[in-house]
């Protein structure tokens, strides 16, 4: 089985690209070692903080954070970084052309009960004199992304990968810590009898989604036809990755629960990595109103409906959208 590195060469990554993916990586092996630890880690369970968006802290939030921080800063190959841990962007090598926006820990809620979680990220490039202390140079749409993955801490650990030519699935190789491609190309379903949603929060739904998920649970009686299956994980990193095994449509979408926070899922390190993979392999990856990769982000930190996977199923949401 090939490695991560020449496949990545082969594909045409510079060597510093490169590099910084296995940066990153080298700190995923780490998380992925403390989450395997449970337990025995010392890390389970609650900081007393909470994070810039009101979020309780869980221990091993922070430690992830930490550790990627801490590696990507030293690596040089950085100007800066933005982390769902972090209030605002932190500064690195003002003469690198790198950035890299991230999600330490994505499923935090699942970390106490021995469930899915993963790392989210994402890489842009910005010109080599920008300023590395300016939180704008994060603000650009996400078809700009040059790189975007996950690695989901499970039974096994796995690496889901783009750099703009398909979507790859690495398995991490314990034994010689290397991420080994297991599965080419993704290629999700256009069509598919599986969807997930919080339905906890129907009745805080808009119209159009209370209407399309009525549709769903109808199953073969009702309009769609057929009869639907419903999974929720509750880490979209391990959603997604079911999408794209075996394809599905994943959605957290707007909704009235909290008027203050419409939306639930952050831009920049949750759906625009999530939308280049799943659009990398075939899915659609949208918010009701727009394609997630050409939201022009206005803050960092910034929130956006998510509805993404198989593509005729979410053209089918969409339908109900207009
Ligand atoms: O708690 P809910 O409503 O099920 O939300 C689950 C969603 O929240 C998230 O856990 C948010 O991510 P964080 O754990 O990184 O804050 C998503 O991964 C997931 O899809
Ligand atoms: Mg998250
Ligand atoms: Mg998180």
């Amino acid at each position: 089985m090939r490695r991560l590195p020449p496949v990545l060469v082969e594909d045409g990554c510079s060597r510093e690209l490169v590099s910084l993916i296995r940066t990153i990586l080298a700190a995923c092996k780490e998380i992925s070692f403390r989450v395997g630890q449970g337990a025995l880690s010392g890390v389970l369970g609650s900081t007393l903080d909470e994070n810039i968006q009101g979020e309780t802290q869980k221990k091993l939030d922070v430690l992830s954070n930490q550790l990627l921080k801490d590696i990507l800063l030293e690596s040089g190959y950085v100007k800066a970084i933005a982390s769902e841990e972090e209030d605002s962007t932190v500064a690195g090598n003002p003469n690198a052309t790198y950035i890299v926006a991230f999600d330490p820990l994505d499923g935090s809620s699942n970390i106490d009960i021995n469930s899915l979680v993963g790392t989210i990220f994402s890489i842009m490039t910005v010109d080599k004199d920008a300023d590395a202390n300016d939180p704008a140079i994060f603000l650009q749409p996400g078809h700009k992304q040059v790189a975007a993955g996950y690695v989901l801490y499970g039974p096994s650990t796995m690496l889901a990968l783009t750099t703009g030519k398909g979507t790859r699935i690495f398995t991490l190789d314990k034994t010689h810590g290397s991420f080994l491609l297991t599965h080419e190309f993704a290629s999700i379903p256009a069509d598919t009898k599986e969807f997930a949603i919080n339905a906890s929060n129907q009745r805080f739904w808009t119209p159009a989604m209370q209407n399309y998920v009525a549709d769903l649970l109808a199953g073969d009686a009702g309009p769609r036809g057929k009869n639907f299956n419903m999974r929720w994980i509750a880490a979209m990193v391990g959603d997604v990755h079911r999408v794209l095994s075996r394809g599905g449509l994943f959605t957290y979408p707007e909704d009235t629960k909290d008027p203050n926070k419409p939306y639930k899922l952050r831009l920049l390190y949750e759906a625009n990595p999530m939308a280049m993979l799943i659009e990398q392999a075939g899915g659609l990856a949208h918010t009701g109103t727009e394609r997630i990769l050409d939201i022009e982000p206005k803050e960092i930190h910034q929130r956006v409906a998510v509805i993404l996977g198989s593509k005729n199923e979410v053209e089918a949401c969409l339908g109900y959208h207009k």
